[in-house]
């Protein structure tokens, strides 16, 4: 019986460890989903096109590109916009910004603590700072060139909505047509050569403008909560009729330019107009007020054009290309 009762309770015990060592397991894996979602990874194309274009500019230029610089650029990029996508968490919700019908849900849903959010950001920015200083012993571009740039978009990504917090000035679309567009595909093309260049600064403007429309389609949809917070913003300033003119402007402008760019140098340009039957829907819905998911569809066409453009890009014959 002794022996039967000693089994019994270690097998008792067996299971409750294990039920425990489930828990906790749920628990790490529960908390880690919260901290990849608090991080808005549907937005996270908005960084890593202009990396790719960047680089793709380098190997037409260098007819070369070192893929290790590339994978620690994009993770450089990455982890600043993720941190600055948790600093606009942070100070949305303390300033009372983020509300029960927001978007972003993370605190206002007590998904994650403001402490969280906080150490995580900071962690983020330590790991950029890291990944910046690899850069600079990969790549041959100099220092203060490096340094300029790299604190250029960790200030901007910390500023949007910290400190003076751009944003609340209607100062968030330039913030995000600078740092997303010229400064991202600079930086990517920069360590790649070694050096600075106007030239990646042009290529950047269809894609800058493209990723614009995902922030002022984010804006349109917030209008009324933001005014309502006593915050100003470029859909507030020009109101809605406007916006919608604002948000078609931004979505085919990068088409007119490519078809220029496809008929006076080369068709491999004309590769991103493939994604002109996913925007129109995205004017439609625009137009019709119901501004549900447009900023995450926005941005999967961003996604696609993005990569599109790319491919033309490293697709055009040698010499074909302006400047080039
Ligand atoms: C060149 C280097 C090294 C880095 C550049 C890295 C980048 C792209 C940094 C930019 C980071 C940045 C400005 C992030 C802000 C992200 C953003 C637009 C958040 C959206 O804000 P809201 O308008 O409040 O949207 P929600 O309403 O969805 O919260
Ligand atoms: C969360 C979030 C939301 C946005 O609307 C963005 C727009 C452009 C670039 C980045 C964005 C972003 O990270």
């Amino acid at each position: 019986l002794q022996e039967h009762q000693t089994l019994t309770f270690g097998n008792a015990a067996g299971t409750n460890h294990m039920s425990r060592m489930a828990r906790v397991a749920s628990h790490v894996r529960q908390k880690c989903a919260a901290y990849v979602l608090a991080l808005r990874p549907w937005s996270f194309s908005a960084s890593l096109t202009p990396v790719a274009l960047g680089s793709a500019l380098a190997y037409k230029l260098e007819g070369s590109v070192d893929l290790v610089i590339l994978m620690v650029c994009a993770v450089t990029v990455l982890v600043v916009h993720g941190a600055g996508n948790l600093v606009n968490t942070y100070y949305d919700f303390s300033k009372g910004i983020d509300h029960k019908k927001s978007d972003d849900r993370t605190l206002v849903d007590e998904i994650l603590a403001p402490q969280d959010v906080v150490m995580f950001g900071a962690l983020l920015y330590s790991l950029g700072c890291l990944c910046a200083t690899l850069l600079y012993f990969l790549s041959t571009l100099r220092l203060e060139h490096l340094a300029l740039i790299y604190f250029g978009g960790l200030s901007s990504s910390f500023l949007y909505t910290g400190g003076i917090g751009l944003k609340y000035v209607a100062l968030g679309d330039v913030v995000i047509l600078i740092t997303f567009g010229p400064l991202a595909v600079m930086f990517s093309h920069a360590v790649q050569v070694g050096y600075l260049s106007v030239l990646p600064l042009v290529y950047a403007i269809p894609l800058a403008l493209n990723t614009e429309a995902i922030l002022h389609s984010n804006n349109t949809r917030d209008m009324d909560s933001d005014k309502q917070a006593g915050i100003v913003t470029l859909a507030i300033l020009i109101g809605p009729t406007l916006s919608y003119v604002l948000y078609n402007l931004l979505l085919f402008v990068p088409y007119v330019l490519f078809c220029i760019l496809a008929t006076r140098y080369t068709i491999s340009m004309a590769l991103p107009l493939l994604t002109l039957p996913m925007a129109f829907p995205l004017e439609k819905q625009f137009r019709s007020q119901c501004y549900a998911k447009i900023p995450q569809k926005t941005a999967k066409l961003n996604l696609l054009m993005g990569l599109f453009y790319v491919f033309g890009i490293i697709l055009a014959p040698p010499g074909s290309l302006p400047s080039l």
